[in-house]
């Protein structure tokens, strides 16, 4: 069955007023436990196929060491939550007209230890990445595990997010922000609000 409606505990409003004062939002409790513990059993399942983010073209960086899995079709409880976004992303349309036609996404664990840090998802916008987006799975997360998401707001405000389970934080692609050093396995799912154009 198609979805086609937000879950009831996204405040719509709320996401569209704070990210036009702020440039972000989050969402607590995001999802019913059931669907919770699902998409982390999906995780789970795939931990042996995650890649390491730093190593691109086989060529290590040393601004992440986080390590993520695409999520493609095959991934059909992830696909639910990308389609949830999908529906949000009509919505940002129609209030802010970002000509959203895209959602890209990986599933991302952070083992003890592991960072990413201070970067900007669309530097100068070099990319179609409008809204960023992160869903965290782990079951629990306590206040002295690190982990947080620690960010600018648009009036160059910093605010420190610590990752709750199944919340999801919202924010303009262009925001600077980290995710400091984590002390417990962290696993979410990043996923980009993006507006490519088509080149005909
Ligand atoms: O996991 C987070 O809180 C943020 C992740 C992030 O910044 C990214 O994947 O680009
Ligand atoms: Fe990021």
């Amino acid at each position: 069955m198609e979805i086609l409606d937000l879950p009831i505990t996204w405040n719509l409003e709320q996401i569209l007023d704070d990210l036009a004062q702020h440039g972000f939002s989050v969402i607590d409790n995001a999802y019913p436990t059931t669907f919770a513990h699902e998409v982390l059993n999906e995780c789970m399942d795939n931990l042996q196929k995650f890649r390491n983010a730093g190593i691109q073209n086989g060529v290590q960086s040393h601004i992440r060491s986080d390590h993520i899995l695409w999520i493609d079709t095959q991934l059909e409880i992830a696909q639910q939550h990308i389609h949830t976004l999908k529906i949000l992303s009509d919505a940002l349309n129609r209030a802010f007209f970002l000509g959203i036609n895209d959602v890209e996404a990986h599933f991302a664990c952070y083992h003890t230890g592991e960072f990413y840090a201070l970067h900007r998802d669309n530097p100068h916008g070099k990319n179609g990445r409008v809204i960023s987006t992160v869903y965290y799975l782990h079951e629990t997360w306590e206040e002295d595990w690190g982990g947080q998401l620690h960010f600018k707001d648009k009036n160059d405000v910093w605010h420190t997010l610590i990752p709750k389970p199944n919340r999801i934080a919202l924010f303009q692609s262009d925001l600077l922000h980290e995710v400091q050093l984590a002390q417990q396995q962290r696993l979410s799912i990043t996923a980009w609000l993006r507006n490519d154009q088509t080149i005909w």
